[in-house]
């Protein structure tokens, strides 16, 4: 379909988006894009993924797709098989712009440049692909944690290589505007040492942090407050996906975790000694605050915050599609969904998030159409 100028000035484009991984972070492009009448097509090595982003709004199967050729191909799969459908896909298109959305991107650029070496992929070929990474995502995984609004105001880093054609670079610009995120642009070492720091890291101190409540007693958990809930959010992420960033980006993890190191046994031996003990404690706390005060708002945008509301969803097939197809004609938009399902029972419990807004109009649309909500 052909797009018309829009107010941030992107220019016209015919927009075929062809999205590989429709999981949190493909689902979440897809949603954006779809919302803005871009022809948006999925596949997943996840039959169950694809699908279910689908019926979610974030595109079409792409076994409808016919012989549509895509402009843009958006990679969003785990980091360890990137590198190997970004040369697939820049093989299998040879007009398109394709872009990853992973954590790490030296990794990936070394890998792309050994399948060159290899003679698996053309160096023309390879001049057509532009590494980005948004630093937006959840500590869900799959195309249910997807939003829309998920890179709304956050920063989206474009890494162009020196061969990359401008009308590419251009493309993956255009893509990271669309979707409202502020571009970035860096080479991927700058990228991958500053993730470390702003990212890897985080989620390894969360991650250690979180895991001093296992051997605690139930009673010591219980008292937890919202300061160790602020810390360890990330701790719940997905073990497999972080395992691959930090060992894709280990060395510049390494930097940052040394240091850490030596700071941590600077606050141990002061906790252990008398003298001058205060003064370095205070100093660990002061550094903190400055460190904390340099992290800028989310580029402006507010955070969101979601209501719920809980629909008792028959269990049989397509129900839970109707639900989804009534509540887009409704014109309300999912954010969030969680399933109970009790084994024996004739209905499962869907505790949908909504805008807080939409939230009393949802009820009174669902209920007018048959639906159980109950108070
Ligand atoms: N989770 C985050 O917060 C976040 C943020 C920014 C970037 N990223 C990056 O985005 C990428 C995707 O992460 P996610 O959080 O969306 O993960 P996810 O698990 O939600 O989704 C990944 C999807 O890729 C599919 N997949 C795996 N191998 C495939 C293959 N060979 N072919 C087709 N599909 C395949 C899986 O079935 C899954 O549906 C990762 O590279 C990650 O580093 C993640
Ligand atoms: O907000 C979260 O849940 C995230 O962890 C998102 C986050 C991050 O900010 O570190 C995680 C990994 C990504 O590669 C980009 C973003």
């Amino acid at each position: 379909m052909t797009l018309p100028a829009d107010s941030a000035g992107l220019p016209h484009a015919d927009k075929h988006v062809k999205i590989v991984g429709a999981g949190l972070l493909g689902a979440s492009v897809g949603l954006a894009l779809t919302r803005q009448g871009i022809d948006v097509w999925l596949t997943d090595a996840s039959p169950t993924a694809e699908a279910l982003a689908c019926d979610l709004g974030a595109g079409r199967p792409l076994a409808d797709a016919g012989d549509m050729t895509p402009d843009l191909v958006v990679i969003a799969v785990p980091p360890d098989v990137t590198a190997h459908l970004v040369a697939r896909e820049l093989t299998l298109h040879p007009h398109a712009t394709v872009t990853d959305v992973a954590s790490v991107k030296g990794h990936i650029r070394t890998a792309l440049r050994g399948f060159v070496d290899g003679g698996q992929l053309s160096r023309t070929d390879l001049a057509r692909y532009v590494g980005s990474h948004p630093m937006a995502g959840r500590e869900k995984s799959g195309p249910i944690a997807a939003r829309a609004d998920l890179f709304a105001g956050r920063p989206w880093v474009v890494c162009t290589g020196p061969h990359t054609a401008d009308a590419d670079h251009e493309r993956i610009v255009e893509l990271a505007r669309r979707v409202g995120a502020a571009v970035v642009e860096l080479d991927a070492d700058e990228h991958d040492s500053a993730v470390a720091r702003v990212s890897h890291v985080p989620q390894v101190m969360a991650t250690l942090t979180a895991s001093r409540l296992n051997d605690a007693p139930v009673e010591s958990v219980a008292l937890a407050g919202q300061g160790l809930r602020d810390v360890t959010r990330i701790a719940a992420s997905d073990p497999a996906l972080w395992t691959q960033i930090l060992t894709a980006n280990s060395e510049q993890v390494r930097i940052v975790l040394e240091e850490v190191r030596g700071e941590l046994d600077t606050v141990i031996d002061a906790l252990g000694s008398t003298s001058g003990s205060l003064g370095v404690l205070a100093g660990a706390f002061v550094a903190g605050n400055d460190g904390h005060a340099r992290i800028p708002g989310k580029h402006g945008a507010a955070p969101t915050s979601y209501a719920t509301v809980t629909v008792l969803v028959e269990d049989r097939p397509g129900m839970l599609g109707r639900l989804f197809t009534e509540m887009g004609e409704a014109g309300i938009n999912i954010e969030d969904l969680q399933l109970e399902h009790a084994n024996g029972q004739q209905y499962g419990l869907a505790e949908v998030s909504v805008l807080p807004a939409e939230r009393g109009p949802m009820i009174d649309e669902l209920r007018a159409r048959g639906w159980n909500v109950p108070e």
